[in-house]
């Protein structure tokens, strides 16, 4: 089958897949409802196999109740069309196997006998997995000059770890045929930044530190661990959260205009970036980054428990769960533009915004009073509610207002001005590219190593204080440190949710 691609070439997206840890919270929350809607928009080839590995013993039939039981729970009643799924189910088959031994991987040799289709080979389980899966598939003659790989997020602890997990993917497959997933990039939103910016020459003109006073990022989560403490209490938010999501936003934001769309074009430009955010140093610390870990509070009117009441917690854990700082871009188009992140779990809404503050203008004209309303900004919402907003300043109307100045938004909400399309689920787009043999919307071993070096800076000056993160209840915006962090500068996080 082709599908086609943003250049309008068609690919070829007749593929078999392989996942790893397919029993497990990701591939049943969202890769098989992703895949589902691959089928239901037409976009799985006919002969298109899915093969699910994992630990438990189950036959086929059974690892087939399991996926549609997840797809009950994860795809929307009237999305869920009954001849799609009968055809969805007909194509999974279910091997028993321990990833971590060599036994048992002739089970995928044999599968793949004969097929005429590459591989792509989906690693949802924990990254220290990753350099023995691609070695049993090596030694065990699975693979072929085709096959590509896909691995999660986050690779490695720290630079050093990650440079390990990244050689042994490297040792058996080229950088060509590897697909680092950071699934922010598959969000429509964050694509569109991409149009945003570079097909806009509005904003093109404008995008730099001649009229751009500061930018804040904001990822805030309503959820807590959602019974991932083990995972999470070795990460923190800054490993899960800042290393690739929104690393990669600032990399959207700040980069350079690519000279074009293909993959390594756009990644330079981001890897320009991630060189030249400015290192952390001890002396930063209580300034420019506060770290915070949420105690009982309330979400959605209910108590929630505390990070460290939480199941499988650990009551000693320095663990943060939030984390905002002030970082710089430094470089000729951001020097002195402060960038401002801030992420956190169990805070009081979902909500992944980037508001890009532009400067005042050089000579103001109106009225003193009105002196200190803000600038022009413009907010990009990534979910929910996702669209683009404009707050310009226009003539306040009425015969007694004179030249009063008020505050307005001009306001593109993709829902409303593009009704009938659906915005699909980040993992539908990204696992649609892989199938394609694309790579653009995928991270670069380099790009994945900088952001490594860079958060290591913060870590290490963490590690030097061994400090207790800040309290927050559970249901606030984070610590109020993290509001102080950014009044310090005469600035305050955009609050209009
Ligand atoms: N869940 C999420 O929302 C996100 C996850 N990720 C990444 O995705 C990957 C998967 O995460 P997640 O689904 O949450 O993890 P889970 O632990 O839920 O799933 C991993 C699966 O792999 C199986 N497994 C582990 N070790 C072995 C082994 N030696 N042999 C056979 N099976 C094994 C587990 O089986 P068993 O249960 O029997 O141990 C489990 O079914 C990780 O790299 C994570 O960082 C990235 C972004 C978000
Ligand atoms: O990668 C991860 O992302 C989720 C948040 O993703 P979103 O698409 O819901 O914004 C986060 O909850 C999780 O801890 C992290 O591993």
């Amino acid at each position: 089958m082709s599908h086609f691609t943003r250049s309008g070439q068609a690919a070829n997206t007749e593929i078999d897949l392989a996942l790893f840890g397919a029993l497990g919270d990701l591939a049943q929350r969202k890769l098989f409802p992703a895949l589902f809607h691959l089928d239901r928009e037409g976009l799985l080839d006919s002969g298109t196999r899915l093969l699910g590995l994992a630990r438990q013993e189950l036959d086929a039939e059974a690892f087939k109740v399991r996926v549609e039981a997840a797809l009950k729970t994860h795809v929307k009643a009237e999305e869920l069309d009954r001849a799609v799924l009968k055809r969805f189910l007909a194509r999974l088959e279910y091997r028993q196997l321990d990833f971590s031994q060599a036994e048992g991987y002739a089970a995928i040799r044999e599968w793949r006998e004969g097929a005429p289709r590459p591989m792509v080979i989906y690693l949802s389980v924990a990254a220290k997995l990753y350099g023995d899966i691609c070695r049993h598939l090596e030694a065990s003659g699975s693979l072929d000059e085709q096959s590509r790989v896909v691995v999660e997020k986050p690779i490695g602890y720290d630079l050093a770890s990650s440079a390990e997990i990244n050689d042994a993917i490297g040792a058996v497959f080229p950088e060509s045929r590897i697909y680092r997933i950071d699934h922010y990039l598959g969000k429509e939103t964050v694509q569109n930044l991409i149009a945003l910016r570079f097909a806009n020459p509005l904003f093109g003109t404008q995008w730099n530190q001649n009229h751009i006073s500061h930018v804040e990022i904001t990822v805030a989560e309503k959820v807590g661990i959602e019974g991932r403490w083990g995972y999470f209490d070795e990460a923190g938010q800054l490993r899960d959260m800042v290393q690739n999501h929104l690393l990669q936003l600032v990399c959207l934001i700040a980069m350079d205009p690519p000279a074009n769309l293909d993959a390594d074009a756009i990644r330079d430009e981001k890897v320009k970036v991630l060189k030249a955010l400015k290192p952390f140093t001890d002396d930063m610390l209580g300034r420019d980054v506060v770290r915070g870990q949420y105690i009982a509070g309330t979400s959605e009117g209910k108590s929630v428990p505390g990070y460290l009441d939480e199941d499988g917690a650990n009551t000693e854990s320095h663990t943060e769960t939030f984390v905002a700082m002030k970082t710089q871009v430094a470089n000729w188009r951001w020097a002195g533009v402060p960038f401002y992140l801030r992420t956190g779990k169990r805070m009081p809404e979902k909500l992944s915004q980037i508001v890009i503050h532009f400067r005042q203008q050089p000579h103001y004209i109106f009225d003193p009073d009105q002196r200190g309303l803000a600038a022009n900004k413009l907010v990009i919402r990534l979910q929910p509610e996702e669209g683009i907003a404009l707050q310009v300043l226009t003539k306040d109307s009425g015969l007694d207002k004179g030249m009063r100045l008020r505050p307005g938004p001009l306001h593109l909400d993709f829902s409303s001005a593009f009704p009938k399309t659906r915005i699909p689920d980040a993992y539908e787009r990204l696992l649609l590219e892989v199938m394609k043999g694309q790579q653009y919307l995928f991270v670069r071993r380099d790009e994945v190593e900088y952001a490594w070096r860079w958060c290591d800076s913060l870590i290490a000056a963490w590690e030097d204080r061994n400090e207790r993160p800040r309290r927050y209840p559970a249901g606030s915006w984070g610590p109020v440190a993290s509001i102080a962090m950014i009044t310090q500068d005469g600035r305050s996080w955009y609050e209009d949710y």
